[in-house]
């Protein structure tokens, strides 16, 4: 059994459970004034730290643990006769078990109010310094940093006496990712403040983006392959991955995913919960664009009307739905080769249908109220460096359309230029989308030119065998001459909505009055690379 255990907790969530357990297997615990007083306090047998170093805490706390006594009992290697010899020279008792959680710098300094003074004295020293001991000297010491880790060293220590080895190489572990955060924490704090000189006693101005960008990500698989066979890759997600966010998936069946697989399942679904749950939609995606999007009274309906915009390029795609997903839809997308399927939830109806299907990935995101964002900031590699951005979350509010034709939109059309704007977005630039009836009807994307992705959409819809007549249109940047805007005319779109901003915009609305069109500005545009 090991003898003596530290304990030293800011967050104190369940440490009164496993101190009383500790000492029930007659392990001594050692503490800091504040975990010790608690522990006291219940009646658990505890020694102050201060009394087993023979010196105080001092300095407010600055230092408590800084001491040979501690690093000594923690760093010395139980297999070397000499570290224990010297343990003995020195009267210094091993510490077997170090149980440790850090002062709330990034709680501390996420609050508004929080002065540089009160930032820089929630910056752990002792804590840390201990962690890294015991997570190096992890073949003798066992560390715990998390209190999710109490109850399985608990039931090792009652089980056999001591942890196992795997369990302290994977705690310690955890250890270092723990206090490579806690100082990437620091650091994008202290790189932020502008002033070379912050005072104490002031809430420090901070830049937005800090002069040193530490990002970390955990390792959800390691992937068969990257975009192409010849390369490798893994997926990372965020340590706390935002609500409703991708990385949250529960695979239900199907074979792995791949990296193409979760791009492609990211843009459905980032695409999809832009539709509020009380308005059925599906998003159907291929290489990276949707191929097809509509809405409808049901699941159903919604991937019906989607299918019927690219049925050809539908084939093999990423379908994502806002809805649960029920046994009618099921049955209508299993008609059809799928990838991926994605829904916030699907019925044992749902789940029968696709069964039989192995292959399909199927993947469930639960989509709590009141999700936002995906993401903080938006990350793009270029050659030596990163690109680093909001995400593009804005959605353009009615009051800031303006309507600049003779021609005013109906309130239907209104609906079906609101519905093309929103698959805009998600489209690759240059994107020109045609759509009508809560549907889109022609896609055009990633053209270096938008009259061409306005002729491809216009063909595409052709190929279809839809029509464009009456057709609503968005274009996710404003028109730089007018013929992009003849050709939507020409095609049969009778009403129009961009972002303008363009310094031919009077030619182009000229061109819009001239055509008879309706055609609507939203002072936001949505390139998308
Ligand atoms: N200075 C030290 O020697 C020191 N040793 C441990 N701590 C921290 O003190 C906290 C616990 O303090 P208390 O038991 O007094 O509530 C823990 O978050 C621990 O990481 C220290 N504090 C800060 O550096």
């Amino acid at each position: 059994m090991i003898q003596r255990a530290l304990i030293s907790v800011s967050d104190k969530t369940g440490v009164a459970e496993l101190a009383r357990e500790l000492a029930a297997l007659g392990v001594e615990i050692l503490s800091t004034g504040g975990t010790a007083k608690l522990l006291a306090g219940l009646g658990i047998p505890v020694v102050e730290v201060a009394d087993h170093t023979g010196f105080p805490e001092m300095l407010d706390g600055r230092v408590k643990t800084l001491h040979p006594k501690i690093h000594g009992g923690i760093l010395a290697r139980r297999d070397l006769p000499e570290h224990m010899a010297a343990l003995d020279a020195h009267g210094i008792g091993r510490i077997d078990l170090l149980v440790v959680n850090l002062y709330p710098f990034v709680e501390a300094t996420s609050k508004a109010d929080c002065t540089f003074e009160n930032a820089i004295e929630n910056i752990d020293i002792g804590g840390p310094t201990m962690l890294r001991s015991a997570a190096k000297n992890h073949r003798d010491v066992a560390v715990v940093v998390d209190p999710a880790d109490y109850a399985v060293v608990v039931a090792e220590l009652k089980a056999a006496g001591e942890t196992s080895f795997a369990t302290r190489f994977r705690l310690a572990k955890k250890v270092f990712a723990h206090t490579a955060q806690y100082d990437s924490a620091i650091t994008n704090y202290l790189t932020a403040i502008e002033a070379e000189a912050p005072e104490a006693g002031v809430v420090p101005a901070r830049e937005q983006y800090p002069q040193v960008f530490n990002q970390a990500f955990e390792k959800v698989q390691t992937l068969r392959y990257g975009e192409n066979p010849h390369q490798t890759a893994a997926f990372y997600r965020d340590l706390a991955p935002a609500a409703g966010a991708l990385a949250n998936y529960v695979q239900l069946q199907g074979k792995e995913l791949s990296y193409n697989n979760i791009a492609d399942a990211d843009a459905a679904w980032e695409c999809v919960k832009t539709f509020p749950a009380n308005e059925p939609a599906c998003v159907i995606i291929k290489h990276a664009n949707p191929c097809g999007v509509a809405v409808g009274a049901t699941a159903l309906e919604a991937y019906s009307k989607a299918f019927k915009t690219d049925s050809t390029s539908a084939f093999g795609g990423i379908i994502a739905f806002n809805v649960p997903l029920d046994g009618a839809a099921a049955e209508a997308v299993s008609k059809q080769f799928v990838e991926v399927l994605i829904a916030p939830a699907f019925t044992p109806e749902a789940r029968a249908i696709f069964a039989a299907k192995t292959n399909v990935r199927v993947l469930e995101i639960a989509l709590p109220a009141g999700f936002g964002t995906s993401v903080a900031y938006d990350l793009k590699r270029v050659g030596g460096g990163i690109l680093v951005q909001s995400p593009d979350a804005k959605n353009v509010a009615a009051e800031e359309l303006k309507v600049v034709t003779k021609v005013q939109p109906t309130p239907a059309q209104m609906a079906d230029l609101m519905f093309a704007w929103k698959v805009a977005k998600f489209v690759k630039s240059n994107a020109i989308v045609f759509c009508g009836g809560g549907m889109t009807l022609g896609v055009g994307a990633g053209q270096m030119s938008r009259i061409d992705s306005a002729r491809i959409a216009s063909i595409k819809a052709e190929n279809a065998g839809l029509t464009l007549k009456g057709s609503a249109v968005a274009s996710d940047a404003f028109f730089p001459f007018r013929d992009g805007l003849d050709v939507v005319c020409d095609a049969g779109a009778t009403c129009v909505i961009h972002p303008g901003g363009s310094m031919r915009d009077q030619e182009v609305i000229d061109a819009a009055n001239e055509r008879g069109i309706a055609m609507v500005l939203t002072g936001t545009r949505h390139f998308r690379h």
